[in-house]
């Protein structure tokens, strides 16, 4: 990865694995306020995401690195984020992007006997602009 310094999550977990991703899609921003990103242009996205349990699975894994990528990459990546129905009625910002991977990737966890969770989800846009976002406690159980 290029861009390797991330935020720390203070969590009393016992495992803690982190996943990186990119993501190439395009997207706008349907506003006049958005200036320049009012035109569909497009991301090289760089994604981490944080996930925490004291369990692991039959194989030994908090989750599956593989499984995670699968969840957002075959669904966003090449895609134009403003056509998914996880960005009807939303602006796909970074911040938004942030969230909602966040929540589909906790909509995934749930469904594993071990329940992992995603704390933390870091979205850069652009070599100089990213977001972190952190689901509140009371979201994750
Ligand atoms: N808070 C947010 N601000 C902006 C977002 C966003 O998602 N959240 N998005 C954009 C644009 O989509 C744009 O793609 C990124 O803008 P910016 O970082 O300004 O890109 P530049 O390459 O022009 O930035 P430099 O400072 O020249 O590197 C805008 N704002
Ligand atoms: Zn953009």
């Amino acid at each position: 990865m290029i861009y390797n310094y991330y935020p720390q999550v203070p969590h009393s977990y016992r495992y803690e694995l982190n996943k990186d991703m990119h993501l190439s899609a395009a997207h706008y921003i349907d506003n006049d306020l958005a200036g320049k990103c009012q035109k569909v242009h497009g991301h090289t996205y760089t994604i981490n995401v944080t996930i925490v349990g004291d369990a692991l699975d039959k194989l030994g894994f908090l989750i599956d690195f593989k499984l995670i990528k699968d969840q957002i990459h075959k669904k966003y990546d090449h895609s134009i984020l403003n056509d998914h129905p996880d960005f009807k009625g939303k602006h796909p910002t970074t911040e938004v992007v942030a969230e909602t991977i966040t929540t589909e990737i906790n909509r995934f966890l749930k469904q594993q006997t071990n329940q992992p969770k995603c704390i933390q989800t870091i979205v850069r846009e652009t070599p100089t602009s990213y977001v972190v976002y952190r689901p509140k406690a009371s979201e994750l159980e």
